[in-house]
This record gives structure tokens, sequence and C-alpha cells, in this order.
């Protein structure tokens, strides 16, 4: 260390002592301080013409020239020379013109350069003229002099201070800056179209018509229809803009207010530059009104705009947080924004289908790092508003929510993974699970599961018109029964209202048609012994009134065992255990049935004989496809299996049978006295039989399971290949972010075998405090939609 003097380092990392560390301080200050002074030299250039100048010298446009050549070509008469020539050498030594020294006269001659070539005015996709004079005009110099009350005092911005009004206003109002600031745009445009063209280009290929929103004079979005003749460009912005906007070839100017409406049904919705003008309250306006615009179910949005990097290490990052002052000087609530911000924004404003795994920020060759990001919008389902898991009766949602079986769904992470699960899996759409396996079934579970991924209108409409199982189908319908906002229920289930598919919803293997099944799901309050949310009256009057238009009955038909409440078809009981499972595990008491008492077993436990409903032409029917791989679940051994094991219920269900029968003489004999009793016997043989079930469970479980995972891997392996391509790329990505192999791991039971049964009961009866666990953890998982595209799950696990 050298004696005395303080050791630094200079920007450069030139080690300096402590007092060429102060001047070089003072210089950097200084450096930044009359940063202005470039500005202005810049601005007067560009206001006398210079660099056009010499683009003019007949000799050639990179001849240089000397400064009475370059003040011949400017028409100003009185020009002083001594000035012009300090300019010009100062702006040679930032390197803005090139000065070299003609050989025979001596004379100090100026060319241009890759940066003064920017300044020619003729240049008009490569000239920043008009962001000169924008920037260095005097209504935006005065706003920077109010930066510092702006930020002191808070509230109303440089600009609002400096004018009285806020930026789009005093615009209205004043014609030649509205004029300056909509070429500023559009030469802005000029650069950046460029650059978007030729990185986005494959996604405008898609679109038809596309609205570039807050537009300004069109110039992007002519740009766009110039490279893309097959599109349809409209340019919406505020009517003073529009007035004043020059006629581009195929391109509609429409004025109006972005807050109010974006009135163009289109495609796509370009905005460039215009979310940075807004708080993020106001930008989820304006997000929501171009979701509106954009066709149902589908639509693109692409969003142009800066990103701000932590660290100016690329050529544009200083610049983005230089607009994002900008920002901060114009507009009340502007921003430039960072990565996060941006994901966040968008989780806010839309959701978004996302055309890579995630949020890219593009830097190209624009005059700030842009981001430049295609978004697939993705029209959510108008649900009813409420929590997911109030959508379903609570019971029924607890037993699902701590069901083994959805436990396991969580490795599903698509629509189409969703879908192929129940194909696979669920041949009734009844709540509960039939025979002896009391449970949620497998259609409600995975019901829950796509009411966690909140499907979209297309994923709906994709799930109602589904070819390959009509128990696909009836899941749609469903998840929009329970999850949807009644009003709109009859718009979605109207088309099939008449729909002839038949299958059987029940266990019973009764069948009806889809059409009757839809109109049940509106008619009935009850499905297969559980409650419906409500339908307001009104809706269902209007329901009535429709279906009487179409001549169709408007009682219920049955097929959701729904005739009444208490008498409904044998089928659609909750089994005893469920019942009494409820009542000690949730204190809440499932329906009350005398039909539940009586236990008549006549639940099919074995699978009905497959009917084969195949139409000859070599399709394959959903039934057959299903009896075909019952046939392939319950081998032969198995039934024997399953023959003896209900042997083993009717007997349960006889002692069930004379228990209810005791219960309910110890009740009517006197009920007060009893009732405590009885809850505590009710108790102690639910704990008791739940222990001898859950360790023939155990069994039944890991068997069921292994055979049905064998299964599952046959059909996927078919299926896979055959329906969805791009499943078994996921799939495998899927896997291997679990760490997992291709076969299902049943639950660990040696282990557990240990583990007492009144951790067995939390885990049956549902320990919620791991619902968020499930329900959550996916939300966020990259998904893919039914075009292939990656998805982004921005959204949170709640349900909005
Ligand atoms: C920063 S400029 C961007 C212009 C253009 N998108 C571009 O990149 O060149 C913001 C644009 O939003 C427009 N704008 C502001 N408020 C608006 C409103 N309420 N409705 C429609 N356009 C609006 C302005 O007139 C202006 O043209």
């Amino acid at each position: 260390m050298t004696q005395g003097i303080d050791i630094g380092r200079d920007t450069t990392g030139r080690v300096v002592n402590g007092e060429e560390a102060t001047v070089q301080g003072q210089a950097e200050i200084l450096q930044i301080l009359d940063n202005f002074v470039e500005s202005m030299a810049l601005k007067c250039v560009v206001e006398l013409g210079v660099a056009d100048a010499l683009n003019s010298n007949p000799h050639g446009h990179n001849s240089p020239m000397s400064l009475s050549q370059i003040a011949a070509r400017i028409p100003f008469p009185n020009l002083d020379m001594d000035r012009l020539s300090r300019i010009m050498r100062f702006l040679s030594c930032r390197k803005v013109f090139n000065v070299t020294v003609d050989k025979e006269s001596g004379e100090t001659m100026f060319g241009l350069t890759d940066t003064s070539k920017w300044l020619l005015t003729d240049n008009k996709s490569k000239s920043l003229v008009p962001a000169v004079l924008m920037a260095t005009h005097p209504c935006s110099m005065a706003a920077w002099n109010c930066l510092s009350t702006s930020v002191a005092e808070g509230g109303a911005c440089g600009f609002s201070r400096a004018h009285g009004s806020t930026f789009y206003d005093f615009q209205s109002k004043n014609y030649e800056y509205t004029r300056v600031f909509g070429e500023a745009m559009a030469c802005n445009s000029r650069v950046v179209m460029k650059a978007v063209l030729k990185y986005y280009k494959d996604g405008f290929n898609d679109v038809g018509t596309i609205v570039d929103v807050g537009g300004g004079s069109g110039a992007a979005v002519a740009e766009i229809v110039e490279a893309h003749p097959h599109i349809k460009g409209y340019n919406y912005d505020l009517p003073n803009v529009v007035a004043g906007a020059p006629k581009y070839p195929n391109v509609t100017h429409v004025e109006g207010d972005m807050f109010a409406n974006v009135p163009i049904n289109a495609d796509a919705i370009f905005l460039k530059w215009i979310l940075h003008n807004w708080s993020d309250e106001k930008c989820v306006e304006i997000l929501k009104n171009c979701r509106k615009a954009l066709a149902e179910g589908k639509g693109k949005l692409i969003i142009v705009e800066a990103v701000v990097r932590p660290k100016s290490e690329r050529l544009f990052d200083l610049e983005a947080q230089r607009y994002d002052l900008k920002m901060l000087v114009l507009s009340p609530s502007g921003k430039e924004r960072n990565g996060d911000e941006w994901k966040k924004l968008l989780e806010l404003g839309v959701r978004v289908y996302c055309s890579s795994s995630s949020l890219q920020f593009a830097l190209i060759p624009s005059p700030i790092p842009i981001l430049c990001q295609g978004f697939q919008v993705v029209m959510e389902i108008q649900t009813c508003g409420k929590p997911i898991d109030s959508l379903l009766e609570k019971v029924l949602c607890m037993n699902i929510l701590s069901s083994d079986y959805f436990k396991e769904l969580y490795r599903l992470k698509t629509y189409h993974e969703v879908i192929d699960e129940i194909y696979n899996q669920v041949d009734h759409v009844e709540p509960w699970m039939t025979g002896n396996c009391r449970g949620p079934s497998t259609a409600f579970c995975l019901l829950y599961k796509f009411f966690t991924m909140k499907l979209t209108v297309k994923q709906m409409h994709g799930l109602l018109k589904h070819p390959d199982s009509p128990y696909i189908r009836a899941i749609g319908f469903l998840y929009l029964r329970y999850a949807a906002d009644p009003k709109t229920l009859w718009t979605w289930f109207e088309p099939y209202i008449k729909d002839e598919e038949e299958f059987s919803p029940g266990s019973s293997g009764q069948t009806t048609t889809m059409g009757v099944y839809v109109r049940d799901l509106f008619l009935g309050q009850y499905y297969f012994d559980t409650l419906f949310p409500r339908i307001p009256v009104p809706v269902l009057r209007q329901v009535v009134s429709n279906l009487e238009k179409m001549k169709l009955p408007t009682k219920t038909s049955g097929s959701t065992g729904d005739n009444s409440r208490h008498g409904s078809d044998d089928t659609a009981r909750r089994p005893p255990s469920v019942k009494a499972a409820l009542s000690v595990s949730f204190g809440q008491r499932a329906p009350h049935r005398a039909s539940t008492r009586d236990s008549s077993p006549v639940r099919r436990t074995l699978p009905p004989p497959p009917y084969d409903r195949s139409n000859g032409d070599g399709v394959r029917s959903p039934s057959h496809r299903r009896s075909q791989s019952r046939d392939r679940e319950y081998s032969d051994k198995d039934r024997e299996r399953e023959r003896e094991r209900e042997r083993g219920r009717d007997q349960d269900r006889g002692r069930d049978r004379d228990r209810q029968r005791d219960r309910s003489r110890d009740r009517d004999c006197d009920r007060d006295r009893n009732r405590e009793r009885e809850r505590e016997r009710e108790r102690r043989y639910d704990y008791d039989r739940r222990s001898r079930y859950l360790d023939k469970r155990d069994i039944d479980d890991s068997r069921r399971y292994r055979s049905r995972s064998r299964d599952i891997d046959e059909r996927r392996h078919y299926r896979s290949r055959s329906r969805s391509p791009s499943m078994s790329g996921n799939r495998s990505r899927s896997q291997s972010e679990q760490g997992g192999n291709s076969h299902y791991d049943p639950p660990q039971k040696e282990g557990s075998k240990a583990s007492s049964n009144l951790a067995k009961l939390k885990d049956l009866y549902g320990d919620t405090s791991d619902r968020k666990g499930d329900g959550g953890g996916y939300e966020r998982a990259v998904n893919r939609d039914s075009s292939g595209e990656e998805v982004i799950r921005l959204g949170g696990s709640s349900w909005r």
C-alpha cells in the first residue's frame, strides 16, 4: 500500500490514489450533469439539417465536406459559422461526425458516421430525428424541471405540474405537440417494427385481423400489414390522434377510448408501448377490454415493451432505465417494468399461453431492450366466483381432497393427461365410488382436478365435444354445472340439449342420452344424493321456458338419481359407511335416507356385461373401449376375487342393517337419552370397520393400483401415439420433473403398516392441512394447450 495515500479504482478498474479518485469522481459527475449539452447539440444539428446536408454531397454520400460546403446546403441565410464550427467540433469529439483534414487545402472536413446516419430525415426506417425533437421539445423539457417537486411532494407528475393537465389531455389541446409526439412514436415504430417482424414473424401467420390499440398514427400496424398482406389492420386511438393520422393501405383508423372498450373483434391485439404509460390497475382495465375484443376461446395478444434489467450489462439496458424516468416525468403512474413486474401484471390482467416455456425478453436492435412476446390469450370460463372447495358439498369435497386417488392425480400436469385419465378410469359419473370401495368416485376426483386447473373456454369446448368417451363430456358438463356462472349455463348447455349419445351416468348401467343428462343437470336439485349449487329462480324459469319452447320435458328424468332425494334409484345410494364416516369425521351428517338404513345391496360391484355398440365402421365406440378396458382390468382371477369380496360384503351389509335397525329402535324409545350413546357406538363401529376396511383396502388397493398402473401404461403407450402426438413428450417431461419412472408406485404400504389407525382415519377423512399442496403446486407447472403450445399458469391456487 502506498504510504499516506488512499488507493481506489476508477470506473475502468484502474488503481488510482485518493486524489486521483476524487478528480475522477468530479469528472464523472460533470459528465452526467452536462449530458444535456449533447442533447442540445444534437437538437441543433437536427434542426439545421446538418446530417442531411452532408448526405447530399454530389461527389458521393460518404464524401467529407468542409464547413462552408455544409453551410451552403443549410437553408438559413444568417448562419453563424463560428458557432456551427464549435458545435461540429464538439460532436466530432463525441464521434457523432467524422473529422479529417484535407491534404491539399488543409481544411477541416466533416463526414457522416454510423451514429450521425440516424440523424438523416429521409432515412425513414433508420432515423431518430423525430425522437430527438420530441425529447428536447420545450413542453417535454418543462416537465423535467418539475421532477424534484413531484418526487418531494408526490401526486401530480412533472408534466402535469408543468402544464396543468395530463400528457394525453394536453395533447388533445395542443396540436403541434401531438404531431411531434406522434412522429416520434412513428419513427420509433419504424425502427422497432423491423425487429419485431424479423423476430416474431411466424407469430403473425395465423392472424386475419389485428388491432393496434393505442396505435398512434398507425405506423406500427402499417408495417405489420405490409409485411403480412393477408392481415387486415386497425389502428385504434384517441379521436384527436386518429384525426391527424396518415392513410396507410389496408389499415383502418378507429377512434375511441381503450379504457371504455376496444370495439373491433380481432384475432390479435397489438400493444406497443401502451402498458408502460399506466399503473397495473389501469393496465388490467386495458387488458380486459382487449380480451373482450378477441375471438372467443382464442386470440393473441402481442405486447412490445421495454424490460428493465437491474444491471446495465447490455447495449440498451441503461436506456430502459432512462425510459423509466421518462415515464415517471410524463405520466402519473407509468413505469418501465422488470421481468417479475411483467409477470405479475400479466397474471393480474390476462392468463396467457406463451409461445415459449417462460417469459422471454428479446434483446433486439431497437432504441431499448424490448419484450416482444406474443401471448395466446386464454378465455377463462365465467365462474360463479366461489372458492374451489365450496363448489361441491363439503363432505364430498373433503373426501376427495383426502383420497389417495386424488392425491395421486398430482402427477397429471396437463388437460390432456386428465382427459386420458378419465378415459381410462371413469365408468360412471356418480359422486361416490360404487361397491365396497367407499370414497369419492374417480369421476369426481378428476372433476376436482379440473377445478384446480381452471379450464379455459377452449378446453371446455374440447371436453363437451370430446369424441372418445361420453364420460369426458359428462365431466365437462358437471364442471360447468358446479363452477360456471349459472347465468351462462344455458349458453353452454343449449347445443347439447338434444344430444343423442347414449351412456350410463350411474353405476347401474341404465342408459340415457347425453341430452337428457344435460337437461337433468339443469333441472335437478340433487345429483345422485349430493346437492347441486342452486340455480337462481329467474335463471331456472328462463331455462324451463326455453325447454318448453323446444317442446322438451321440464321435469327431471331421473338420469342423475334425482327424482327426489329420498326416492332415488338404488344405485344412487350413499354407502352407509360413508354416511357414518362423515358424521364422525366431519361432524356433518350426510343426507338422511331411509334407503341407506335399509341398505339393500343392489349396488353393482362387477362391471356390467360389456354391451357392444360398435357401429361397424371400424370406429371404436366408447362403450366398446370401456368394456375392453374392463376386460383387461377384471381378469377371471379378479372376478373370482371380486365375487368373494362381494360375499363378504353381503355379510357386512347384513350386519350393517341389523345395527342400523337397532339404532333406529333405540331412537324411537328415547331419542334424547340415546343420541349420545348412539354417536359413541357409531364412532366405535366406524372406527373398527374402518380399521378392518383399511387393512383390507391396503391389499385391495395395491392389487388394484398395480393392475391399473400396468393397464394404464399399456393404454397410454398406445394412446399417446394414436391420439396426442404431444403427450408422450409431456409425459416424459413431467415424469422426469418428478424424478419418477413411468410406473405408478403404490402408496408405501409396508412402511405405513406400522402407522396408527388414527393416522389412517386422518388420511382417509381429510387432514385438509395438505390441501394447499395438492392444489397449488401444479398450478405453475408448464402445461400444454390443445394446439401444442406451452402454457404458463401464472395464476395462483385461488379461484377467480
Ligand atoms: C406511448 S404511445 C404509443 C403509440 C404506439 N403504440 C407506438 O408504439 O408507436 C401511447 C398511445 O396511446 C394512446 N392513448 C392514450 N390514451 C388512450 C385511450 N384512452 N384510448 C386509446 N388510446 C390512447 C395515445 O394517444 C398514444 O398514441
